[in-house]
């Protein structure tokens, strides 16, 4: 299934008639700027062009009321002067002859998206639309905003196919109140945003933004509000919130549809935002949404007021969407402290409401400078920090993000004779001559293998010389022993000058000292025997009470630990390894496939044991792409294991900060 793109120029023809600096930025420009860089990129030709179309009476009075439609329907006939007074009743807005008819577009288009997903035409997709809708409220326009977008696109939802909960991402830079005050009391919409604040002295200075405010009612939990107090937030800040505060909040609450508010001024170079994080963030925050809701995602257009970051944002949400390798994110060098105050705020607000974070007490951090934090001087995050004067939003340069090549082979396999090679994988050719390669291999790496064992291991060899080359995305092998491949893999590629292996073993199995201490490979072991080994900076083993078995334990882990190890990391290769008898369930062990090719340009090689032949099937299936099924709503895990996780994070940060969830204590 492809990938929905919803655009109609129709959209750019209003703009503001009167001068009014607090709406000059809105411009029809921020449309036919995204547009044409997915155009210029061969984006559009890839997906699937719906047309829009105006949404009814109807569809707009599931957010908002009568008499604000009724009045809305009166603007297309002001003059000039009326449509001034009547703005003036509304905040940082304006009104346009035609704003009527695009808003009517911009909230059919959202329907347009969400009717397509959720009838299977499209796996997800994105609207290109102005006006914005998350400000927009019942009875009031505000921000730019005229109709809810988003938020009637969330009750349309619920409404016409009884979907029963829906995540909505809310990335802009400012805070969609008006999507919050729409279903703060409903339970079925669990509804995320982060947004600039400095302590409430940023638009729109509302109280209601703040970390504390969580839902009410029914919808306490359901709230959940993620306030910037400093400008200057970087890659880090934002991917330290994805990994510890709303995707184990995501996975427990396991919706059916996941909705974003897209906005792209939470971008560097935006003059709103005044941000540092670059485009190629989207990349990750978006596929990092869609293992969720398998994959039905939705993206629909808010802020972005930098034509140059926001086509370029555009545009990395939309490969990203159309399954393309994700781009390294290089130097995060971690959360600054005020992203930890905020961190900390809410997963204490939070933490009655959700059972992943229950047991997460946050162990007072130890001692670490400031300065650790913040290892750049770059973003004006703690005055105190920066030296180098201030460059103004537009002024800010950033590299072209990366291209994103696909190779022409999406998964090679290594399978035994006899085993059946899955669906559009390419299974790996025998035919290639090992003759000399034979005896090397005997002597560098087994001693007393069969050839059997031999051949095998040179295929897997070539898996990861085909990786190395781009000629394939990624591999999986079954063999003979998981636990010996492993080893030798580790030893290959740790051949390479500037190789890093990020190696994640699932299931119990000793990992030799030698793999550990070259540094040129992180491991994280997840298994259930509790050896009494601590670990070191290259290697967590991470042990749960019940093993494996425990997706709770194992879904934290994969959170809070292991993607921001490997996102810190940033490795060259991911060895996936499912050691025998490891008990993991083949949902979660999707699911941890998936999330793992967010990483090297998503060159994963996975490593079975041959009586594990029944996951070729599945981890197949999701190394092509596809997105892994819902592991159904996460229980709390054992008290001892999130305790667990968390004294090896608190023991881990000071070597991975990324791995930090609260401030240290020093002042
Ligand atoms: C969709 C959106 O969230 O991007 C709309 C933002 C509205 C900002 C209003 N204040 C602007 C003050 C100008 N310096
Ligand atoms: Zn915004």
């Amino acid at each position: 299934m492809g990938t929905a793109l919803i655009y109609d120029e129709e959209m750019t023809k209003y703009k503001l008639l009167w001068v009014d600096p607090a709406c000059k930025i809105e411009v029809p420009e921020r449309l036919t700027v995204s547009h044409g860089a997915l155009v210029r990129n061969g984006l559009t030709d890839r997906c699937i062009c719906l047309p829009v179309r105006e949404a009814v009476d109807a569809e707009i009075l599931l957010v908002h009321s009568e008499e604000y439609l009724e009045a809305v329907k009166q603007t297309p006939h002001m003059t000039l002067e009326d449509l001034k007074e009547f703005t003036l009743q509304y905040g940082d807005v304006y009104f346009h002859p035609n704003i009527y008819h695009c808003a009517k577009l911009a909230v059919g288009s959202a329907l347009q998206l969400v009717d397509s997903v959720l009838m299977g035409k499209v796996k997800n997709g994105m609207a290109l639309v102005r006006p914005p809708g998350h400000h927009s409220m019942r009875s009031a326009a505000n921000g730019f905003c005229v109709f809810n977008n988003v938020a009637i696109a969330a009750q349309y939802a619920k409404q016409k196919y009884g979907v029963k909960r829906i995540l909505i991402v809310d990335w802009d830079i400012h805070h969609g109140q008006g999507v919050q005050y729409c279903f703060e009391d409903d339970p079925s919409v669990l509804y995320f945003s982060w947004h600039r604040y400095e302590h409430q002295k940023f638009w729109p200075n509302l109280k209601d933004s703040d970390y504390d405010i969580v839902g009410k009612g029914e919808g306490a939990g359901f709230n959940i509000n993620v306030p910037w107090n400093k400008v200057g937030m970087e890659n880090s800040d934002y991917l330290s919130v994805f990994c510890h505060l709303l995707l184990p909040i995501a996975y427990e609450f396991c919706p059916d549809l996941v909705l974003v508010c897209a906005g792209f001024d939470s971008a560097i170079g935006d003059p709103e935002g005044e941000m540092c994080a670059t485009p190629d963030i989207f990349a990750h925050l978006t596929y990092l949404l869609m293992n969720l809701a398998e994959g039905k995602l939705c993206a629909v257009l808010e802020g972005g007021y930098n034509l140059t970051s926001l086509a370029q944002s555009v545009c990395q949400t939309v490969q990203t969407l159309l399954g393309d390798p994700l781009p390294p994110l290089t130097n995060l060098t971690g959360p600054c402290r005020s992203t930890l105050e905020s961190l900390q705020c809410v997963r204490a607000a939070h933490r009655q409401h959700w059972s992943c974070l229950r047991h997460a007490v946050d162990l007072p951090t130890f001692e670490i400078s400031t300065k650790r934090i913040k290892l750049s001087g770059e973003g004006n995050k703690d005055e105190a920090e920066v030296g180098e004067e201030q460059k103004s939003p537009e002024e800010k340069i950033w590299p072209e993000p990366p291209k994103r090549i696909c190779p022409p082979v999406c998964s090679a396999v290594v399978l035994p004779d006899g085993v059946v090679c899955p669906d559009a994988c390419e299974r790996l050719s025998s035919s290639e001559d090992l003759g000399p390669h034979l005896l090397t291999l005997k002597n560098d790496f087994l001693k007393d293998a069969d050839d059997g064992a031999v051949t095998a291991l040179s295929r897997v060899f070539s898996l990861i010389d085909k990786m190395k080359n781009n000629e394939i995305r990624n591999g999986l092998a079954l063999v003979g022993d998981a636990a010996m491949t492993m080893t030798c893999v580790v030893q290959y590629v740790a051949a390479e000058v500037d190789s890093r292996v990020f190696l994640v073993c699932v299931g119990n199995g000793n990992i030799p000292s030698h793999v550990i201490e070259d540094g040129k490979t992180l491991v994280v072991q997840i298994k259930d025997e509790d050896t009494e080994e601590q670990g070191s900076k290259y290697y967590v083993p991470v042990c749960l009470k019940k093993g494996c078995t425990d997706t709770s334990g194992f879904a934290q882990a994969m959170f809070s630990l292991l993607l921001p190890l490997g996102y810190q990391y940033n490795p060259s290769l991911v060895l996936l390894v499912r050691m025998p008898g490891s008990g993991v369930c083949d949902i979660m062990w999707q699911q941890l496939t998936g999330l793992l090719q967010s990483f090297a340009h998503g060159h994963t090689l996975v490593l079975l044991q041959e009586d594990d032949k029944a996951c070729v099937g599945p981890t197949a299936s999701i190394l092509l792409g596809n997105p892994a099924p819902p592991l159904g709503q996460l229980p709390a895990s054992l008290k001892e294991d999130a305790e667990a996780v968390e004294r090896l994070r608190s023991r881990l940060q000071a070597d991975w900060n990324l791995l930090l969830t609260t401030a240290p204590e020093n002042g």
